[in-house]
Formats: structure tokens, C-alpha cells, sequence
């Protein structure tokens, strides 16, 4: 694996029970980009983003075949701390979910998890991460504020700042934007595209202008298998295969 590939996998497999969710995928998410992951509803796109930081096995009747590797090394090797994996491999879900606390406490408590205590630190990663996430400046005075308050976009973004105040170096998001307004939408997209600087994101949609918006790279699955991936601009313009062409061209979803 070179150093560009930040998330890999290897002829993965995934059953649900005795249904196959994912069919031989062989992926590689280059490092310091957005990758996003298009196909119809049922596809298995949120069940390979969730591969990615072990979150299937939170689902009893998960079972797997095959690698998934980060940065080279295999999240399923017996030393590997699945806690760490989560940490450096962060998720944001579609629905934006804060917990029933106020902002600053959202983004301080993956920190104080990880041991960090001293009021000045924990303020300062709170400010850094809320900066990054392009939500400071508009809470910067009501830190102390329930996060429930906030708008739907807001609470996604503190949902990106919570991720981010443990340093990850991956970021998954599934559908971020799906329950969000179109301006909503479109911070998220600016904020995604930036955050691609610094992290590898990786992120689920539904929608394929918002792939060809945001992303560089887009792989597109289609029953359980992963029928092409490629630079988001060859998959929208010509791609190879005739079934990502009629998938774009919208002659099916
Ligand atoms: N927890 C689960 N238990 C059993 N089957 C599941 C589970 N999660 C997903 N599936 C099934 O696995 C297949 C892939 O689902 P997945 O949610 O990964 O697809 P998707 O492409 O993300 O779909 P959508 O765009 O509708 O969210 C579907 O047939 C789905 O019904």
C-alpha cells in the first residue's frame, strides 16, 4: 500500500445473516480527499461506509470476509482497539444528533473521555475544533447553551466539531445533508470540501450533484458490489461502464 491510500479494503465480503450486503470489494480511498460513494437505495454504500470504522460490529448478524485496511495496517488484527479505530475514524450520521448538553460540552466530551482534564486545554480544542467545523462565530457566546437549541444545520456542524476534538484523520458522513435546507446544505458542502485539507473524508449520498460538487473521487456501487471508482469527473463525464453511465444519466435509481 503506498502512502496516498489512507482506507482499503480486499475482496470484502459482508453477510447480514444469510443476505449478502457486500459482493468482492476492493477499494482504495486516497489519502486528503472527499470520496463520495453513490448507488440506488439498498446498494450496500452505508454498510461499506461503516466498515470503514468497524461500526458493524455493532449489528449482531454482521459477518465479514476479506480486509479492511487503515493506513496499512488491518482494523480486524487482534492487537487493533476498536475504540482507537473510532477515534481516528470518526462517523457523522444523517440525522444531526448533539447529545442533551450544551455546545461546549458536546465538543469537550471526546476529550475528557480520552483523559484530558485541564480547563484551558479543553478550551482551547473546544475553539479549534468549532473553528474548523465553521461554527464558531456564530456560537461563540452561548457556548454553555443546550446544543438542542441550534438549527438542524448548526447541530451538524457541532456534530463535525465533536468528531474532530479527537483528531481523527478520517472523517465518515452518511447522507449529512439529507435532513438539511439547501443553505444548510451548502455549508456543509464548503465545510466538507475544506475539511478535505486536513482529513480524508469519505461520505454517502443520494444524491449524485452533490458527489460531483464535492468530491474527487466517487465510486459507484450497485447490488452489493462496487461497479466503478474513479475520479468523480471521468465517473460523471465518461464513465467505463455502461451501468454507472444509465445510474448517472438517470435512466435508473
Ligand atoms: N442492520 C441490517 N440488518 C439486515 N440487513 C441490513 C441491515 N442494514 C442494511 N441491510 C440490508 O443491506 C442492504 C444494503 O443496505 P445499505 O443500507 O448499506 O444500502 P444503502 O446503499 O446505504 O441504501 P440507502 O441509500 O437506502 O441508505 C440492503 O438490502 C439492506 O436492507
Amino acid at each position: 500500500m503506498d502512502e496516498s491510500t489512507t482506507l482499503e479494503t480486499r475482496d470484502l465480503n459482508l453477510w447480514y445473516g444469510t443476505k449478502q450486503a457486500l459482493l468482492d470489494i476492493s477499494i482504495r480511498i486516497p489519502k486528503n480527499t472527499v470520496t463520495a460513494l453513490i448507488g440506488p437505495s439498498g446498494c450496500g454504500k452505508s454498510t461499506l461506509l461503516r466498515c470503514f470504522n468497524r461500526m458493524n460490529d455493532l449489528i449482531d448478524s454482521a459477518r465479514i470476509t476479506g480486509q479492511i485496511l487503515f493506513e496499512g495496517d488491518d482494523i480486524y488484527a487482534g492487537h487493533t482497539d476498536v475504540y482507537t479505530i473510532r477515534e481516528k475514524i470518526g462517523m457523522v450520521f444523517q440525522k444531526p444528533n448533539p447529545f442533551p448538553k450544551s455546545i461546549y460540552e458536546n465538543v469537550a466530551y471526546g476529550p475528557r473521555i480520552h483523559g484530558v482534564r485541564r480547563k484551558e486545554v479543553l478550551d482551547d480544542i473546544v475553539e479549534t475544533s468549532l473553528k474548523r467545523a465553521a461554527l464558531w462565530d456564530e456560537v461563540e457566546d452561548r457556548l454553555h447553551e443546550p446544543a438542542l437549541a441550534l438549527s438542524g444545520g448548526q447541530q451538524q456542524r457541532l456534530c463535525i466539531a465533536r468528531s474532530l476534538a479527537v483528531e481523527p484523520r478520517v472523517i465518515l458522513m452518511d447522507e449529512p445533508c439529507s435532513a438539511l435546507d439547501p443553505i444548510a446544505t451548502a455549508k456543509i458542502e464548503d465545510l466538507i470540501i475544506r475539511l478535505a485539507r486536513d482529513y480524508t473524508v469519505v461520505i454517502v449520498t443520494h444524491n449524485m450533484q452533490q458527489a460531483a460538487r464535492i468530491s474527487e473521487y466517487t465510486g459507484f456501487m450497485y447490488m452489493g458490489r462496487l461497479v466503478e471508482f474513479d475520479r468523480t469527473q471521468r465517473i460523471f463525464e465518461d464513465p467505463t461502464e455502461e451501468l454507472t453511465e444509465n445510474y448517472i444519466t438517470g435512466r435508473f435509481g
